[in-house]
C-alpha cells in the first residue's frame, strides 16, 4: 500500500488530479505539473480544480506547480497524464530533468495518430533509460477523486517493476493489480475509447439497449483480434484494463467518449465537448486494422461517422447487411 513516497503527476486535468488526490490521501507526497497557471493558483490556494474536477475538493498537501523541474524533484516515480496525442511533447519537455531510474507510468489511454505506436513505445523512445509502465482500467476520474472503491491494472514488461509499481500506487480506495501484459493493457485501454464512441452513437439515435449491446459485444471481438495482433494476452483483455473498462464506458453518459458518440448519434453538434480520446485512435486503429487484414468493421463504422461520410442508422444498417457467418 502507498504511502509516504514522493510522487510526481504531469497533467492537470481530471485524470492527473483524481491520481494525486488519491494518493496525497494515502499519505503520500505528490506535486502535479499543470501547464495553466489559473489551474495551478486553484490547487495550490483553493484546493480545488474547478475546470477539470467540479464540486471536488482536494486534499490540503497536494501542491501544483507550471514548473516541471520543481514538480521532479526528488521524485520515486512520475505519473504521465496528459492526453495520448500530447504524451510525446510532454515526455520531451521533462526528459531533461528526469533522473534515468525514475519510473513513468504512462496513465493515458490512445495510440499516437501520427506513427501508430503505443505510448510505451513513444516513452522508450524519448526516455530510453527510464522504467515505463501503465495504469488502465474502469476508473472515472471524479470516481477515484471522491474516494470511492475503484480497480485497476499497472503493467510494465518487468513484472517485479508491475509490483512494485502497484503497491507504490494503490491507496485504501484504489486497488491496484499488476501484469507484465504492457502491451494488452496498453491497447485494450486505447480502443474502449473507439467503441464507447459507437456505443454512445448507437444510443444517441435511439436504436435500443440491444442494439447496444449487440455493438460492444461484437467490438470486444474487433477489440481482441487488434489487440492479439499486438501481442496482446487473451486473459489481459478479459480483465479490468479490457472488459472492464469497455463495460465502464460502453454504458454510462459519464464516460466522455461515449458522450461524444451520444451526441453524435442525436445530430448534435461535438465541438465544444470535452477531451474524447477515442477520436483520434479510431483513425489509427482502422489503419492498423487494415494494414493487418483485420476484420474490424465497427471501428471502420466509428471512422466514417466521424468523418460525415455515413450516419449512425446507415452504419448499423451495413452492419447488419453484412453476410451471415459464424460467431467467432
Ligand atoms: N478523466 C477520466 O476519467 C480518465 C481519463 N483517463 C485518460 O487520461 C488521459 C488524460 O485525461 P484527462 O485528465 O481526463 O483529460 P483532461 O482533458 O481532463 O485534462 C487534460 C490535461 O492535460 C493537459 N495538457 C494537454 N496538452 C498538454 C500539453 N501539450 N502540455 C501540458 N499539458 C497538457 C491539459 O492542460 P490545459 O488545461 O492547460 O489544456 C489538462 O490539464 C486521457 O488519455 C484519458 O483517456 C484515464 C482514466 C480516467
Ligand atoms: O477511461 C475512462 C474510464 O476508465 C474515462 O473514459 P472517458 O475518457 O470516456 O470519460
Amino acid at each position: 500500500m502507498s504511502g509516504g513516497a514522493r510522487i510526481a503527476v504531469l497533467g492537470g486535468g481530471a485524470w492527473g488530479t483524481a491520481l494525486a488526490q488519491t494518493l496525497c490521501m494515502a499519505g503520500n507526497t505528490v506535486r502535479l505539473w499543470a501547464r495553466d497557471a489559473a489551474n495551478v493558483e486553484a490547487i495550490n490556494h483553493d484546493h480545488a480544480n474547478p475546470r477539470y474536477l467540479p464540486g471536488i475538493g482536494l486534499h490540503e498537501a497536494l501542491t501544483a506547480s507550471g514548473d516541471a523541474g520543481s514538480a521532479l524533484r526528488g521524485v520515486e516515480c512520475v505519473l504521465a497524464v496528459v492526453p495520448a496525442q500530447t504524451m510525446r511533447i510532454v515526455l520531451e519537455t521533462v526528459a531533461p530533468l528526469l533522473p534515468n531510474d525514475v519510473p513513468v507510468v504512462l496513465c493515458a489511454k490512445g495510440i499516437e495518430a501520427s506513427t501508430g505506436q503505443l505510448l510505451s513505445e513513444v516513452a522508450r523512445e524519448v526516455l530510453p533509460e527510464s522504467p515505463v509502465a501503465a495504469l488502465s482500467g474502469p476508473s472515472f476520474a471524479h470516481d477515484v477523486a471522491a474516494g470511492l472503491p475503484t480497480a485497476v491494472t499497472v503493467a510494465a514488461e518487468d513484472l517485479g517493476t508491475a509490483d512494485r509499481l502497484a503497491t507504490l500506487l494503490s491507496t485504501p480506495s484504489l486497488r491496484c493489480y499488476s501484469s507484465d501484459d504492457l502491451v494488452g493493457v496498453e491497447v485494450g485501454g486505447a480502443l474502449k475509447n473507439v467503441l464507447a464512441i459507437a456505443a454512445g452513437a448507437v444510443a444517441g439515435a435511439g436504436l435500443g439497449a440491444s442494439a447496444q449491446a449487440s455493438l460492444v459485444t461484437r467490438g470486444f471481438v474487433e477489440l481482441r483480434r487488434i489487440a492479439e495482433s499486438f501481442g496482446a494476452r487473451p486473459e489481459t483483455l478479459m480483465g479490468l484494463s479490457g472488459l472492464g473498462d469497455l463495460i465502464l464506458t460502453c454504458g454510462s453518459g459519464q464516460s466522455r467518449n461515449f458522450s461524444y458518440g451520444h451526441a453524435v448519434g442525436r445530430g448534435q453538434p461535438v465541438a465544444n465537448l470535452p477531451l474524447a480520446e477515442g477520436v483520434a485512435t479510431a483513425g489509427i486503429a482502422w489503419t492498423i486494422a487494415q494494414e493487418r487484414r483485420l476484420d474490424a468493421p465497427i471501428t471502420q463504422s466509428v471512422v466514417m461517422l466521424l468523418d460525415q461520410r455515413i450516419t449512425v442508422r446507415e452504419a448499423v444498417s451495413n452492419l447488419l447487411a453484412r453476410p451471415l457467418k459464424r460467431e467467432t
